[in-house]
């Protein structure tokens, strides 16, 4: 997988994306900007797919790391499926020429309309989280007419040992369905002629570093696929769900090699397909975002760097205080100053890195990396801020996959009161 320094030095010290330099990307779309490398992406599901060479797997991308129908164009093309959590999504996969009967819908709360539409596009499988969920599915397919694949995703209550924020497969998770509830809800699913059982799934939590957890998770989800074989449910796919995570600092990241050793392992003798969710490590390193200083603000406890970007585009930070490289674009002969890299939002917490030794001067471009995942699908219109615009780069080419918005198109959908 692609290690964070996703950008290289050109030979005049800027960095550059594949073969183009950022300076370029600037000038032509402007600042802040996401910029995605095809190279890298490409990469990373490569690695996924080495990984499982001999195995019937397929991998199922997670849209919400990153929903931009360029890259679902991307990862169609490569052979990718789709894991979504809404009819948006779903509309996003098409729209992007992905194939609904490779999309598996996860997510705890399911509309009856979102349902209609995944069965009206024929999706390969519903992962269902609740009891009450089963129930509303079987009656939305029995109204259509059809019947809906499902599988379990189940909580098998294994500590991923990421931010609490981003785990999602213990007991006091709101996901999944508990696993002493698992072979019951399976009985039922039996039983009801709108459902046709197709596989069981798991989803433990999001950037794991350590592969044992993913691994204990397919154990304990096998324990569960033995015992519906015993009753005579038999079960076509086992979805291990993603989480991989990736490098943002100093982390070292497993490789999909090892990352799904244990999973493999575990899972050597069955000939169930294997169904894999990833998303952050498909994307994360694949993508930064460019932002150009507007002002240095010295201070007396702190130095500011004021960027274009702000919380608005790049949550993550706020949010999680999560950690991204900061690096300029042409490496200046300047003495390094501590900075806090913060946007203009009215907000505190509205930092995109603190405490960062950077040799920069006003104007200057900053390259914030590993943003691919979790930036612009997350990204906001907070403070009337247009959101930035999308560029993937691919060899020597530039494409630009979304266009900055329009602060007109902000408010298109409101109105005034009447006179
Ligand atoms: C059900 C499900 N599948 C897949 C993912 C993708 O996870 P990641 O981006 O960590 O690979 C998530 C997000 O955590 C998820 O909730
Ligand atoms: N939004 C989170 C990950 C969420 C995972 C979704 N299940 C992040 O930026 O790290």
């Amino acid at each position: 997988m692609t290690a964070y320094p996703m950008p290289t030095l050109t030979g005049d010290a800027a960095l550059q994306v594949e073969a183009v330099p950022l300076t370029a990307i600037a000038e032509q779309f402007g600042t802040p900007t996401y910029v995605y490398s095809r190279a890298a992406l490409t990469e990373a599901f490569q690695a996924y797919q080495h990984a499982l060479a001999g195995r019937r797997a397929s991998i199922c991308y997670a849209v919400k790391a990153n929903s931009n129908l360029g890259i679902l164009n991307a990862f169609a093309r490569l052979g990718a499926g789709f894991d979504i959590v809404s009819g948006g999504e779903l509309q996003r996969v098409i729209a992007a020429g992905g194939d609904a009967a490779k999309v598996v819908f996860s997510g705890v709360g399911k509309t009856s309309v979102e349902m209609r539409q995944a069965l009206d596009a024929g999706i390969r499988c519903f992962n269902v989280e609740s009891a009450a969920e089963l129930d509303r599915l079987a009656s939305v397919a029995a109204e259509c007419g059809k019947v809906a694949p499902i599988a379990f995703r189940v909580n098998p209550d294994v500590d991923p040992k990421t931010h609490p924020y981003i785990s999602t497969g213990l007991k006091n998770n709101k996901f999944g369905v508990a696993f002493d509830d698992a072979i019951a809800l399976y009985r039922k699913a039996a039983t009801l002629p709108g459902i046709a059982i197709k596989g069981i799934a798991s989803h433990i939590g999001s950037q794991l570093l350590d592969p044992a957890p993913a691994g204990e998770a397919a154990e304990r989800v096998l324990t569960l696929v033995e015992q519906l074989a015993t009753e005579g449910i038999t079960l076509a796919h086992i979805d291990i769900g993603g989480g991989m995570g990736i490098r943002y600092s100093d982390e070292t990241p497993p490789v999909a090699d090892d990352y799904l050793a244990p999973v493999l392992k575990a899972l050597a003798d069955r000939s169930e397909e294997i169904l894999l969710e990833p998303g952050r490590s498909l994307i994360g390193n694949a993508g930064l975002l460019l932002t150009r200083i507007e002002y240095l603000k010295p201070g007396q406890e702190k130095h500011f760097a004021v960027v274009d970007a702000a919380m608005n585009d790049l949550a993550r930070p706020a949010l999680y205080d999560a950690f991204h490289e900061v690096v300029p674009v042409i490496a200046r002969d300047l003495p390094a100053q501590t900075y806090d890299v913060v946007g203009p939002i009215c907000e505190s917490g509205d930092f995109l890195a603190r405490n960062r030794a950077l040799k920069v001067a006003d104007g200057d471009l900053l390259a914030i990396l590993s943003a691919g995942a979790y930036g612009m699908t997350m990204a906001s219109n907070y403070n009337t801020r247009a959101r930035a615009a999308e560029v993937m780069v691919d060899g020597k080419q530039c494409h630009l996959i979304r266009e900055r918005e329009n602060i007109a198109d902000l408010f298109a959908l409101e109105r005034r009161l009447p006179d």
